[in-house]
């Protein structure tokens, strides 16, 4: 039997809370960040009423998305916003804060995206800047140690306020709940192209293409495609000009972060690298409903590599899944081998053992960004 759904109605909850304490900060941020005239502030001062007291209200714009986002939100306009699924509202929420900034419209702000500026703060952070100085040390390590790094630093720079370890040291894996670099590596068995869902931009990002690079120099991968959103999405999330802005950030740089910057430019020139937008990214459903075209890219994929609290959401469900249900039931609809390198941000998780999760004791853990984990389906 599925586990009941996750909604954003229960005073307190986690999802709660993103609505009625996170979307308000977050609506402040944007405005502070650009400066959005009064209808731009009315409108996203409206979005936050609806969605914290209103029913679902439809789209109201002309953007090319529209068609696509009538079908998603079939049956969810009209409805009391607390009834809807987290997961379905938090993106439906980032559709229409696009739309209330002007995102879509001919105007001032077309195209542009309101979180820009707070990605390119985090890429020039010191904790970014200290994380790809880091990249210096790969080089240096054994084959071993160097897939441990670059796994190391692809699953907590997923938690992006912290600066990750590089180096051989195990400050960065102390809190993982499950799985390790070697089980991640097993999944890779001999070449063919490997898939890599991305998450945030900046550092994340950064780590990413480390990640990529690395796939590409061992020859676990002939060809990596890099799936990041089409629009702007969830403040951090990559769009193709991310990519752009963390592959020149890259190259400016000097040592091995340089190096990678230098090889994933050669690859994305010569299509080992190929970066994809699908619209499904950015859809409110979870995996099993993707699209025909997309279930099929990712079954010839040899591997498909899930980043982050999101992915992992719609990868196994947005459900209160006891912590102990298998991790390969509940990722059994996806069409072949994947791994999910994830710090725990919501309060979805599955897969972990029973010793495990009685040691973790009250729930905190699930959300507060300290702890992380490495899933393979099939596993190790
Ligand atoms: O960037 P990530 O790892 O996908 O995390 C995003 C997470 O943040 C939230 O938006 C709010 O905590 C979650 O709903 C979501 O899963």
């Amino acid at each position: 039997m599925e586990a009941p759904q996750i909604t954003i109605g229960e005073p307190g909850s986690f999802a709660w809370k993103v609505f009625h304490e996170r979307h308000p900060a977050m609506v402040d941020q944007v405005c502070a960040a650009t400066p959005y005239g009064p209808e731009v502030r009315s409108r996203l001062a409206g979005l936050l009423r609806e969605s914290t007291a209103g029913v679902v209200a439809p789209l109201d714009d002309e953007a090319p998305d529209r068609e696509r986002w009538a079908a998603w939100a079939d049956g969810q306009v009209g409805r009391p916003w607390r009834e809807c699924a987290f997961l379905w509202a938090e993106s439906y929420f980032f559709r229409r804060l696009l739309a209330a900034v002007g995102y879509f419209t001919p105007g001032a702000w077309w195209g542009v995206d309101p979180f820009a500026p707070m990605k390119t703060a985090e890429l020039h952070s010191a904790a970014t800047t200290a994380t790809l100085q880091a990249f210096d040390a790969l080089p240096e390590l054994s084959a071993d140690e160097r897939d441990a790094a670059v796994v190391r630093a692809a699953v907590w720079g997923n938690q992006a306020d912290l600066a990750f370890q590089l180096s051989t040291g195990v400050s960065g894996t102390a809190g993982l709940v499950a799985g390790s670099s070697r089980e991640f590596w097993s999944l890779f068995t001999g070449g063919g192209p490997v898939h890599l869902v991305a998450d945030n931009a900046a550092g994340e990002l950064a780590a990413d293409l480390a990640l990529v690079d690395h796939l590409l120099t061992t020859r676990r991968a002939d060809r990596v495609v890099l799936h990041v959103k089409p629009t702007p999405y969830y403040v951090s999330d990559a769009t193709p000009a991310d990519v752009l802005a963390v592959l020149r950030h890259l190259l400016d740089l000097p040592g091995e972060a340089g190096a990678i910057g230098q090889r994933i430019w050669a690859g994305l020139r010569d299509g080992r690298v190929e970066v994809r937008a699908h619209p499904f990214f950015c859809a409110p459903l979870d995996y099993r409903a993707m699209p025909d075209d997309l279930r099929q890219e990712f079954a010839s994929a040899a591997v498909t590599v899930l980043k982050g609290d999101l992915n992992y959401r719609r990868l196994v469900g947005d459900r209160y899944w006891p912590a102990t249900t298998p991790f390969g039931g509940a990722v059994s609809h996806f069409p072949g081998p994947v791994a999910a390198l994830r710090v725990l941000k919501s309060e979805v998780v599955v897969g972990l053992d029973e010793e495990t999760v009685a040691g973790l004791g009250d729930g905190a853990w699930r959300t507060s960004g300290s702890h992380a984990l490495i899933q393979t389906n099939p596993p190790a």
